[in-house]
């Protein structure tokens, strides 16, 4: 299929070629043309997108309705959220954490999550109904391969092939570098991106074989820290950084498969884990943190599953990620022509927007470590 696009494409640059009568090489022209056809409108492009899904990323629409709906950590926090959005989007849910209790009572919750918003709803319109949603939690460590492996194929035997595998099972215990013990680090690295290696590793064998059914897609949780870090989170966010990598390769490798891969970028949300970890948190990383505030895990969810369905590659959930986001963009891919050309005009004013962020990091740095020294 890739030699057919190709050829297509050298096609049409042969016939510019003759039309217009320069004498270009060959790849540029073949360049300029493949750029005419990305600035075509959506309805033109989509055509042509049938016979040639693996050249770039394009702007897709992936359904949640029923399909098998993955989500590692999704008896907690942000993983918890987006279950219940994907049930309340018709889907077909399984669930994977360690700790067996957790999984039966956010199983519970889910389960009846359409129930609670028709009555918070207080309207007598009923909700779409897919039925009683089926929600399976499964018991299984992502340090440990061998056990995710297990739990993917019990879920993939139970209800079928994987169609979107959400990744958000973290931990995170913020430290200044030099206070955090060696196995706090090992812990964060072995959770946040062994884990990472060792969920897709087995879960993207039980995603090929559904090539058919439109559009899968991967979607990584990472988070703010990822894209800047802060005093107090170095080793976490090198563990988050990682995730970025994984994901760009990964997206070159499955589009052939029509797998969309993405990452979430999440701030401060209100969790479990986010509790936990303001036990110990270092008070820089409070104060350098405290100016974007914590969202509501439901609200991150929301963003993150309008994200997934858009076929976004960097998700991000309030106006502040967009920003870090757009001023790190990098080579990410970037499917979106709107959120291109918005990247594009931007990028250099936020560059200096960040000069001043960081200067005012650095001057709460600076006079923290002056009060300690008196
Ligand atoms: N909350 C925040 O401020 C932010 C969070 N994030 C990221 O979002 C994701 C979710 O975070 P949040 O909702 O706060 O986390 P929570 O601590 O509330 O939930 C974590 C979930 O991951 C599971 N989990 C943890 N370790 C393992 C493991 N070794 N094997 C299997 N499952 C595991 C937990 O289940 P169990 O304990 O039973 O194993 C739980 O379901 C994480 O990746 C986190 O780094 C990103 C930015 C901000
Ligand atoms: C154009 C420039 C705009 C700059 C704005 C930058 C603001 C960055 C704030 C970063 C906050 C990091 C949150 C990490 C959350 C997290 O991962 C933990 N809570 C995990 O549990």
């Amino acid at each position: 299929m890739r030699k057919r696009v190709c050829e297509a494409g050298r096609a049409r640059g042969a016939k510019f070629r003759a039309i217009s009568g320069y004498s270009w090489c060959s790849a540029e022209v073949d360049w300029i043309v493949s750029c005419t056809r990305w600035l075509r409108w959506p309805s033109d492009r989509d055509k042509e997108e049938e016979a040639c899904d693996c050249t770039c990323p394009r702007p897709t629409r992936i359904s949640l309705r029923s399909r098998h709906v993955v989500i590692t950590g999704g008896s907690s926090g942000i993983g918890l959220s987006m279950a219940k959005l994907a049930v309340l989007e018709g889907s077909r849910v399984s669930i994977l954490g360690r700790n067996t209790d957790k999984l039966t009572a956010a199983c519970q919750e889910i389960v009846s999550y359409p129930e609670t918003v028709q009555n918070l709803a207080d309207t007598a319109e009923p909700l779409a109904v897919f039925g009683k949603p089926q929600v399976y939690g499964y018991s299984a460590d992502v340090k440990d391969f061998s056990s995710v492996e297990k739990a993917l194929t019990e879920a993939v035997e139970k209800l079928g092939p994987i169609d979107v595998l959400i990744c958000s099972h973290g931990v995170s215990t913020p430290a200044r570098f030099e206070d955090t013990p060696l196995d706090s680090m090992y812990h964060m690295l072995d959770t946040n991106l062994k884990g990472n290696l060792h969920c897709l590793k087995a879960a993207i064998p039980h995603m090929k074989s559904r090539i058919s059914e439109g559009p899968g897609c991967i979607s990584i949780v990472s988070s703010q820290a990822a894209q800047v870090s802060l005093y107090g989170y170095s080793a976490y966010s090198a563990t988050k950084g990682g995730l970025r990598g994984l994901a760009e390769g990964l997206q070159q490798e499955l589009l052939e498969y029509n797998i969309r891969v993405s990452l979430i970028f999440p701030p401060d949300t209100e969790t479990p884990g986010f509790v936990e970890e303001n036990k110990t948190k270092h008070e820089l990383t409070v104060k350098l943190s405290e100016s974007s505030g914590a969202m509501e895990s439901m609200d991150v969810a929301k963003a993150a599953i309008h994200g997934l369905k858009a076929g976004q590659f960097s998700i991000t959930c309030n106006f502040e990620g967009l920003t870090l986001s757009t001023v790190t963009a990098g080579m990410s891919p970037q499917p979106s022509l709107a959120h291109a050309l918005f990247e594009i005009c931007t990028m250099g004013i936020l560059r200096i927007v960040a000069f001043v962020v960081l200067a005012g990091w650095y001057k709460t740095i600076g006079e923290f470590n002056r009060g300690q020294r008196k």
